[in-house]
């Protein structure tokens, strides 16, 4: 099972994450999860990005909170299984971004 991440390891995954990233699309830390609002052009291309992202949740047995409204998608990453945020947000968080 993954393990919970200390705060100084969750500073330093969250600056490897968002290293080239501009401020819109850098991720952020709230309420003790890893958090960031895609927005896309339309609904269907922001509901076939879920759909991808979907594919790649059940792929590492690890699967976003999430909100979609139209073109935005809201997404929160944390790890229920130990109470915070492990490896496997930052694993999602990095798919999610490579197709988005
Ligand atoms: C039994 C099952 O493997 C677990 O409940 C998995 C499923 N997906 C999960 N997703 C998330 N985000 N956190 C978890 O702890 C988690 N645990």
């Amino acid at each position: 099972m993954a393990e919970k991440y200390s705060k100084q390891q969750i500073m330093d995954a969250l600056l490897d994450l968002n290293a080239g990233k501009s401020d819109e699309q850098k991720w952020q830390i709230e309420d003790d999860k890893l958090v960031k609002t895609y927005k896309f052009k339309n609904f269907v291309r922001a509901f076939g990005w879920m759909s991808q992202a979907a594919i790649w949740a059940e792929k590492l047995n690890h699967h976003p909170e999430w909100f979609n409204v139209y073109n935005k998608v809201e997404v929160k990453l944390t790890t229920h299984d130990v109470g915070g945020i492990s490896e496997l947000d930052f694993k999602l968080a990095g798919k999610m971004d490579l197709f988005n």
